[in-house]
């Protein structure tokens, strides 16, 4: 199949990434951070998470954040919402996109959100009733596609069925999502022919971790079998924290990079996504985890 001409990048840096950060971020830095991706043209920036402060302290300024944060126009900035308390709460902050998140591993549903799938299901459903009355746009994340840090190897078809519930309970578009990165490029593409039988393809996205190094092969994958949202982190920022050594998304500049020299289209500045990752290392005081920043910075 033909590579798609245009990439919708969604940088989950701002929440994916500084959710599993030792020391909290201080909320100045992360309000700077959105605004210099969203300057840098990236289309959807996830700016926070509405979960428990005592699961996830790292993210229990997000409020503070979207009250904040000086929207762009076209930029949409989602929030993470597991039950209607964090939807209830991003509804107060003026959130116009949210995020239900789902595991196709039973072990890392009850580790992450304390449920097992079908629990994860009914509370979604509330969700997704009131965001069909305000109008909210709703995605859909499945983590473990490829593999679960409990369970080893995940089935595509159990994949495929959590995927194809989110989209029949009305999420626009899907977030597939190889958590702990084990996955392979024929691994990726045997999910994907599983998952694209019930979901169309275009309304998957993919959201790669890069613990070993294939996150950047895993999405050409991907491409080539016709999906067209990528999900990445800022200076490959993160990790889960109910994923122990799972290292961060794969670095923003590195896909843009990648998909310049392909020919296909992001809307993204790389200098000044570049410059975006080079701010928020120097906050948590580390090199970007981007080849590319790094070699681009190298050459200045
Ligand atoms: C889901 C819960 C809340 C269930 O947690 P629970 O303990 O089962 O919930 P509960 O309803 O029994 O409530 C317990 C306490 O939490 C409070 N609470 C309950 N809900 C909220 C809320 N929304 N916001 C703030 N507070 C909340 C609630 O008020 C109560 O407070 P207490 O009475 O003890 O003081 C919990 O398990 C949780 O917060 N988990 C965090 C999971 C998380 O954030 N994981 C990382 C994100 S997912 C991810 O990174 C993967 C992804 C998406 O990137 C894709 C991939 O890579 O695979």
């Amino acid at each position: 199949m033909a590579l798609p001409k245009k990439v919708k990048i969604v940088d989950v840096g701002p929440r994916d990434g500084l959710q599993n950060e030792k020391e909290i971020v201080p909320t100045k830095a992360k309000v700077e951070l959105i605004h210099r991706l969203a300057d840098a043209g990236l289309p959807v920036v996830e700016a926070g998470s509405f979960v428990s402060p005592k699961w996830v302290p790292q993210m229990g300024d997000s409020a503070e954040i979207m009250k904040t944060i000086t929207r762009k126009a076209g930029v949409s900035y989602p929030v993470l919402t597991p039950n209607m308390k964090g939807f209830e709460a991003a509804m107060a902050v003026n959130a116009q996109e949210v995020a239900i998140f789902g595991a196709a591993s039973e072990s890392f549903s009850q580790k992450n959100i304390n449920c097992s799938i079908a629990e994860s299901l009914a509370r979604f459903e509330p969700i997704m009733a009131a965001a069909k009355e305000k109008n909210i746009a709703v995605r859909g994340y499945v983590s473990c596609v490829v593999g679960c840090p409990y369970e080893g190897d995940i089935a595509p078809e159990k994949v495929a069925e959590v995927a194809a519930k989110l989209y029949e309970m009305g999420c626009y578009e899907i977030s597939l999502g190889d958590t702990v990165g084990v996955g392979t490029p024929g691994k990726v593409q045997d999910m994907l022919k599983a998952v694209s039988a019930v979901v169309p393809m275009e309304k998957l996205a993919v959201h790669f971790h890069d613990t070993y190094g294939q996150a950047l092969a895993n999405i050409y994958a991907a491409l080539e079998m016709g999906v067209s949202v990528v999900d990445s982190s800022v200076a490959g920022l993160g990790g889960c924290p109910y994923a122990k050594g799972a290292s961060g998304n794969v670095a923003t500049e590195d896909v843009v990079y990648m998909l310049n020299g392909l020919g296909i289209e992001t809307g993204v500045d790389l200098d000044k996504l570049c410059e975006a990752g080079r701010f928020i290392s120097h906050v948590i005081g580390r090199a970007p985890a981007s080849k590319v920043s790094l070699a681009l910075g190298a050459r200045c």
